[in-house]
This record gives C-alpha cells, structure tokens and sequence, in this order.
C-alpha cells in the first residue's frame, strides 16, 4: 500500500487545495490519499474555524474522491500537531510500504525546524507543491506537484471570494458568514 498524507490547517479550504490533492492522484502512483487537518499548526497560534467545521467541510469536498480519506486523529488530540506523530500513527494503522507527505512550496522555508525533522525525513518522502508567491531555491531536492494558484486561506479570512471557495462547500461558508463569520 502507497500512501500520500496531506496536512493542514484548512481554514479554509480553498480550490488550491483541491488541485494539490488531483494532482497528487494524477502523478504519484498512489493506493490512498489521507488529508489530514490539524488542531493546530506548532507555528501558528490560534485557528479561525474550529477543528470541527474544518473537518466536516474537507469531509463535503472530498465526499466523491474514491481515494480520498480526511483523517480525524490530530483534531481528535486537542493539541498542537505534530506531523512525526501523526505519521507514526498512520504507518501503524497501514504499514505502508511508500508515504509521501505533500506541502506546499511556502513550508519549504521552515521544514528544518519542525519536530524530530530528520527522523521524519526517514519515514516519508516530501513532495512539494509549487506556490506562486513562495518560489524557493530548495524546491528542485524535491518531487515538485504543478499547482501555482495564487490564493491562501489567510486571503479568504480577509475578503472571501466564493470563486476559490470548492462548489460542494459555497453553501456552508455563506451560511457561516451568516451566523457572524466574518467572511
Ligand atoms: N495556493 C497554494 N499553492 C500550493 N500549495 C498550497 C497553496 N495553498 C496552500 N498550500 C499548501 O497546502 C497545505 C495546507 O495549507 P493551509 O491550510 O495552511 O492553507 P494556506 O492557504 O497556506 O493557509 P494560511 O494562509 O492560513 O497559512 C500547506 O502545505 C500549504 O503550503
Ligand atoms: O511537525 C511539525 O513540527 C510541523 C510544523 C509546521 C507545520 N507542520 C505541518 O505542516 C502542514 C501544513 O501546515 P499549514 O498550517 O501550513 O497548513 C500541517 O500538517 C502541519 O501540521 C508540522
């Protein structure tokens, strides 16, 4: 079994996303795609949407992607998330013989600070989605996915544009604009 594992915090997911996630399935000879949402990023302090709702909506876009599973361990944790851990759990839940571990370009910059990093770089290969706006040196160690959509979450909270929002979800973010959201 060939696994992919894609972290995030997603909040919100964006069209972006979707694209890193079809072409992840298009090029990388894989069994299972896992979207993993965090808690909460050990870089960042706080999170917009709670873990519940952005659960649920990666949950709604992914609904008919046969290969696709979003994976509830680290909201489940109620803490920061690790992603050695998070990768511990999931060899041991399918003792893959291949994980790939996606990211986009922007977390290039950080990756040496992240936790147990070099034991990490042992389990998984990374593979680096390309990001307008982030373009960095180090990318070409990498598999490269072409992606190049110039568009964040951090945008989305500021202004929302539903034309970057995934149809299955337009629904669930006015609605949540509705109840005082403000986006
Ligand atoms: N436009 C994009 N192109 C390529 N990769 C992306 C893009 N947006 C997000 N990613 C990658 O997808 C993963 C999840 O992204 P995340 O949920 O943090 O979205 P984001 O738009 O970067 O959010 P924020 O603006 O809040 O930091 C990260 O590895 C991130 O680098
Ligand atoms: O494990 C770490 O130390 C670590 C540090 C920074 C980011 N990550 C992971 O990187 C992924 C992308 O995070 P984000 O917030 O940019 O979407 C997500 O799975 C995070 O948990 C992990």
């Amino acid at each position: 079994m060939r696994i992919a594992i894609f972290g995030g915090s997603f909040d919100p997911i964006h069209v972006a996303h979707v694209i890193v996630v079809e072409e992840a399935l298009k090029t990388l000879n894989i069994d299972m795609m896992i979207v993993v949402p965090t808690y909460l990023n050990p870089f960042k302090s706080s999170f917009y949407l709670d873990p519940e709702t952005r659960f649920k909506l990666l949950k709604k876009v992914f609904k008919n992607f046969d290969k696709v599973q979003i994976c509830d361990y680290e909201i489940n944790q109620q803490k920061t998330s690790y992603s050695i851990d998070t990768v511990n759990y999931l060899k041991n839940l399918y003792n893959p013989s291949k994980i790939y571990f996606i990211i986009g370009e922007d977390n290039l910059k950080s990756l040496d600070k992240w936790q147990e990093i070099d034991k990490l770089k042992e389990l998984v290969e990374f593979v680096v989605a390309s990001r307008k706006g982030f373009e960095s040196k180090k990318a070409k160690e990498f598999k490269n996915l072409d992606v190049n959509i110039n568009i964040s979450s951090t945008s989305l909270r500021d202004k929302i544009d539903l034309n970057y929002i995934p149809k299955e979800i337009k629904d669930d973010i006015l609605n949540l604009q509705e109840k005082g959201k403000s986006f």
